[in-house]
């Protein structure tokens, strides 16, 4: 398996954020998003980087099964994130790791745009899905159609689904009114689905935006805790 980086941190994203987790960052992206973070693992590396409590060692790639369940197996009973990259675009290796790493919760980091990567294997193991919906205005085109193929599939798992969407100066007010209209529908398929809105982060501050307004009156209007506003917050903790 070609894994970018893997090591131990808080997780800074979603109604999650504040608990330990550890990271598997798979190599690989199908997309190009104007705001990704990890652009590193857009390419496979030569070299894993292991970072742990602030000790780092690398591994050559491809990472054995064996190598990562040595690596890990001291931290069982943590969550565990597949993020990357996307993850979906590794499906054997995916499902390698989900069916020998034993005693974690594992936690999907997907972009949601790879419906036909799906698999039983993947389906039972994930415990939680962390979604992102990927808008024309980040990504240069419209992938609602496949974004919903892939929502639907996970959605009859009934596991838990969060739906994250990044908000940049670029995000338009019409694409936010698309994803609230997505957001009503798909909580009809399923009974666990909560929707982040992540506004961007640089130089450790959050960016300013008309849809960052948006999501905060909407935010505002809906009562049942399922819809959040929250910030990256490893940027600003400066931590992995
Ligand atoms: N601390 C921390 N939290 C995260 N949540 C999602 C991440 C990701 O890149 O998938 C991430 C990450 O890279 N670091
Ligand atoms: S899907 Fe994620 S990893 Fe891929 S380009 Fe977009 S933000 Fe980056
Ligand atoms: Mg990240």
């Amino acid at each position: 398996m070609q894994i970018d980086e893997i090591f131990l941190s808080l997780q800074g994203e979603t109604e999650f954020v504040g608990i330990p987790f550890l990271f598997v960052r798979f190599s690989g992206c199908n997309l190009r998003c104007s705001y990704c973070d990890t652009p590193a693992a857009f390419t496979i590396s030569p070299t894993c980087h292991i970072h742990f409590h602030g000790q780092e060692s690398f591994l050559s790639n491809p990472l054995s099964i064996e190598q990562l369940t040595t690596l890990l197996s001291p931290y069982q009973g943590y969550w565990l994130s597949f993020t990357g990259g996307e993850p979906l675009l590794q499906r054997e290796a995916l499902e390698t790791c989900l069916t020998h790493l034993k005693g974690f919760r594992f936690w999907m980091e997907t972009n949601g745009t790879l419906p036909e990567a799906l698999s039983p294997i993947i389906f039972s193991h994930i415990d939680v899905w962390s979604m992102d919906l990927k808008l024309p205005s980040a990504i240069g085109k419209n992938l609602w159609e496949t974004q919903e193929r892939f929502f639907s599939r996970i959605a009859e798992t009934g596991k838990t689904i969060i739906l994250k969407v990044i908000l940049t100066p670029t995000t338009t007010l019409e694409e936010m009114e698309e994803v609230w209209k997505h957001f009503l529908l798909w909580r009809e398929k399923t009974r666990s689905l909560s929707l982040t809105f992540q506004p961007m982060t640089s130089e450790k501050k959050v960016i300013q935006s008309e849809s960052l307004r948006w999501a905060y009156e909407k935010t505002l209007s809906w009562p049942d805790g399922k819809v959040h506003l929250i910030p990256q917050i490893h940027p600003i903790l400066q931590i992995p």
